[in-house]
């Protein structure tokens, strides 16, 4: 049985939660003005699964993620990452458990211009003074097929070889837990296609753990599992799903204005 450096095998990592809200709400502003984003939300994100969340705009996704991520502070329910709650955490052990235990990725890159990609990839790391595992980051740099580009900085990068590199930092540490917002966002779709086959492999082979908010139907196929928010509230949970589905669903609840998937889009259709 292999053994993370969490100390959790990973036969258990199959089934534990790696994050989890339970009635999670979250409300923004007072009397008149005032908006529940999230209305008792509970939902568990397994470990080693690539779950997709989706929902008309406005429908409380990245609010959710922002939540569940510690980005945000919660109006009430609870929310733990691992075995740790959020709630009442202190503002330097929220950043620590940021840094230590989860994975962000954005739309925008979020790169360095002056650091080349591997000096990006190891920023948070160095930062914390933490020394990154070799082994790991030689699979992780490989799983993204950057092996031949560390030394290029991000202005010598595509945009698909730039969000590549963000995939790779959010991983190098290990995470417990990545959160991606609209990762493909910025990128056409065959570079769309490409970082979502890198996040789809940091799961099936690293046994990574993925949550990824996307308006994408094509995009949301890559993922294992696709839960689907409106009105601040899950109304559907999707194993297995294909962009054809996905799309479907999404037209009812956006009542048949859901994004179609642009020309040259790879993901599973079927
Ligand atoms: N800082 C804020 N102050 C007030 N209201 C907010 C704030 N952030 C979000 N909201 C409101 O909360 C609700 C959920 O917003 P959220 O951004 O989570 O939705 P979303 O599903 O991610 O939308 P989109 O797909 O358009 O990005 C919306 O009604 C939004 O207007």
């Amino acid at each position: 049985m292999t053994t993370t450096h969490s100390g959790v095998s990973t036969a258990t990592r199959a089934t534990a939660a790696a994050a989890r809200a339970t009635d999670l709400t979250k409300v923004y502003g007072q009397g008149e003005t005032q908006v529940v984003a999230l209305d008792a939300v509970s939902v568990a994100f397994h470990q080693a699964q690539f779950t997709a969340i989706m929902g008309p705009s406005g429908s409380g996704k990245s609010t959710l993620m922002h939540c569940m991520a510690g980005l945000d502070a919660i109006s009430g329910g609870s929310a733990t990452i691992g075995d740790i709650e959020l709630t009442g955490l202190k503002d330097k052990k929220l950043t620590q458990l940021r840094r230590d235990r989860i994975g962000f990725i954005f739309q925008a890159f979020n790169l360095l211009p002056t650091l080349n990609a591997l000096e990006n990839i190891t920023l948070p790391m160095d930062i914390a003074g933490r020394k990154p595992d070799r082994a790991w980051l030689d699979r992780v740099v490989e799983t993204v097929g950057l092996s031949d580009r560390l030394k290029h900085r991000p202005a010598q990068l595509s945009g698909g070889q730039q969000q590549r590199v963000a995939v790779a930092r959010a991983l190098a540490s290990r995470p417990e837990i990545i959160f991606a917002d609209e990762p493909t966002g910025n990128l056409d779709s065959r570079s769309g296609a490409e970082v979502l086959g890198f996040l789809r492999n940091s799961v099936r082979e690293l046994g990574q753990t993925v949550v990824m908010v996307t308006h994408d139907p094509v995009a949301a196929a890559y993922a294992d599992r696709v839960v689907f928010l409106a009105d601040g509230r899950i109304v559907d949970d999707m194993p297995d799903p294909t962009a054809d589905m996905v799309l479907e669903r999404m037209r009812h609840l956006s009542g048949g204005s859901a994004r179609t998937p642009g020309p040259g889009a790879q993901g599973r259709t079927t």
